[in-house]
């Protein structure tokens, strides 16, 4: 069963578009939106939140379209930009905020108000931005939604209130099933987390894989340049060379380079590597074309 589907989903912007985006937020685990800077991210989860229309396709929430409004009901979106509320306080919006839903608990607010330290009577413009963000998650955890969509909820947290999230984020998972969707660039946060990942780039979508298949299938293999020559780069999905030797992200099935054992050095790939030489490979023609010109420092 499925949180949330995307079909066939189009948006053209100026200068940037997506196009046929298909990807599936199973339910019940956390998956991770990995991307960098500019790559479509935010875009996705407006359309998702039916905030910015989109041009082809379809967007199934909880089995229905998107535009059912009711839908919000059960979804609590954290996000960092609370701008329309900058000349509140935390209680004035509350005042607003509470009434439009069914399911608000009172004493869940109040338990996240002293857990994450917020002044209640402070306007929101005089918070810091991890003042902010607790704030958005504050409101967005309050309503008990069964779903939770984070965009970049880390950044501009500092690194303790940073572990703290995700530590409550993994005590959600285990005490409520919940449903979460966390996008970030900072893949570090979810190399522990994340059960699914799904990583976009320049608007399309390299991959959609559990965190089981990602750990079984990429590798970071290193070695001596005079290991690799023009065929065996075509193998790898980037490479990158200095005058030390070669490393290079490889996708598949690690016993191919057993015959020249110990000579390369074999690592599981992080999500980080992999972020990192998949990005390589898209910025040139071909994994062929992209080794020709590799720079030697
Ligand atoms: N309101 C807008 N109108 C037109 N183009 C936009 C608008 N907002 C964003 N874009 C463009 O859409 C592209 C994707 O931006 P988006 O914010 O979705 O990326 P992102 O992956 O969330 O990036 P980041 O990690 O930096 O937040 C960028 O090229 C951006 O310039």
């Amino acid at each position: 069963m499925n949180t949330v589907e995307f079909h066939h989903v189009t948006k053209r912007r100026k200068g940037f578009s997506i196009e046929d985006l298909n990807i599936t937020i199973p339910r019940g685990f956390i998956t991770g939106f990995i991307g960098p800077n500019g790559s479509g991210k935010t875009t996705t989860i407006q359309m998702m939140m039916n905030l910015l229309k989109i041009d082809e396709g379809e967007i199934k929430l909880f089995g229905n379209t998107h535009k059912n409004q009711h839908l919000k009901q059960r979804i609590g979106f954290v996000y960092d930009d609370l701008f329309m509320y900058e000349d509140f306080t935390i209680n004035h919006m509350k005042s607003f905020i509470a009434p439009l839903y069914e399911t608000w608990n009172e004493d869940l607010f109040q338990r996240y108000v002293t857990e994450f330290e917020l002044p209640l009577k402070k306007k929101i413009k005089k918070f810091s931005k991890g003042m902010k963000m607790k704030t958005s998650l504050l409101f967005a955890l309050a309503h008990e939604p069964e779903f939770i969509v984070m965009d970049e909820p880390t950044a501009g947290l500092d690194p303790i209130f940073r572990r703290e999230l995700l530590d409550l984020l993994q005590e959600l998972m285990v005490r409520e099933n919940q449903t979460i969707f966390l996008s970030t660039h900072i893949t570090t946060d979810l190399d522990r987390l994340a059960d699914h990942i799904i990583f976009i780039y320049k608007g399309k979508i390299m991959f959609q894989k559990s965190m089981e298949q990602i750990k079984d299938s990429f590798y970071v293999i290193k070695g001596r340049s005079d290991l690799i020559d023009t065929d065996t780069k075509d193998l790898f999905i980037g490479i990158q060379e200095n005058n030390l030797g070669f490393s290079a992200l490889f996708e598949g099935d690690p016993a191919i380079f057993d015959p020249i054992g110990k000579d390369i050095v074999t690592e599981r790939a992080t999500l980080e590597d992999i972020m990192f030489f998949m990005t390589r490979k898209e910025s040139s023609t071909g994994a062929a074309d992209f080794a020709e010109g590799i720079e030697i420092n």
